[in-house]
């Protein structure tokens, strides 16, 4: 049987709505979940392969997307929030009873500085933002997948829609990279 990428691909992807207002999200903890409540939709939803963001049981990938943070909020249980790995430039919060990460936050000076990283995935309600693309894509070779297989997955992401990367799409590549340029005065602030 082929791998699950992640089960919002696996049957192909269900396009959201252009005018939905958010939602909450929740871990997994049948008792005191931790709730995110989010003012919006998502930007830039992806799948992700890399080791870092979480992914649900049995699937390759990770589905993130971003959003500002300011309109994000813990509503529920905030408590049981702990930080995976405070020296990455992602700060990812998650459940210390479940382990699922509820949202990621960049402290330090960065290009995606403001957004924070989401699974929109944890929440019940319709209409976030479907997947744009699959970022990442060859990281999963990191974690042990069988490299032969690797064209069987990208072939997967093609078929529901979605081109793969190795980093993230060139859009997001290219927008790191004026804020790298603009960093080392190599580009004026505002072009
Ligand atoms: N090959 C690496 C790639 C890790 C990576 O660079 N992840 C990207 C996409 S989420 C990133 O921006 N990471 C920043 C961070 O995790 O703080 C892995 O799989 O661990
Ligand atoms: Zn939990
Ligand atoms: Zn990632």
């Amino acid at each position: 049987m082929a791998p699950s990428l992640h089960p919002l691909v696996d049957n192909g992807i269900t396009k959201g709505d252009a005018y939905f207002p958010g939602g909450k999200l929740h871990c997994h903890c049948k008792t005191n979940p931790v709730e995110v409540t989010l003012g919006g939709n998502v930007l830039h939803n992806h799948a992700c392969g890399c080791s870092k963001c979480w992914k649900p049981e049995g699937a390759l990938f990770s589905i993130v997307a971003v959003i500002p943070r300011d309109q994000l909020s813990v509503t529920a249980n905030a408590d049981k929030l702990y930080i995976v790995d405070s020296s990455a430039a992602i700060q990812r919060n998650a459940c210390n009873e479940c382990g699922v990460h509820l949202f990621g936050r960049i402290e330090k000076e960065h290009a995606f500085k403001g957004l924070d990283f989401v699974h929109v995935e944890l929440s019940d309600e319709k209409g976030w933002q479907e997947p744009q693309f699959a970022a990442f894509v060859s990281s999963i070779i990191e974690q042990g997948f069988n490299p032969t297989g690797i064209d069987e997955v990208r072939a997967k992401f093609k078929k529901v829609g979605l081109e793969t990367y190795d980093a993230l799409s060139p859009p997001l590549m290219d927008a790191i990279a004026t804020y790298t340029a603009q960093k080392a005065g190599k580009l004026p602030s505002s072009l």
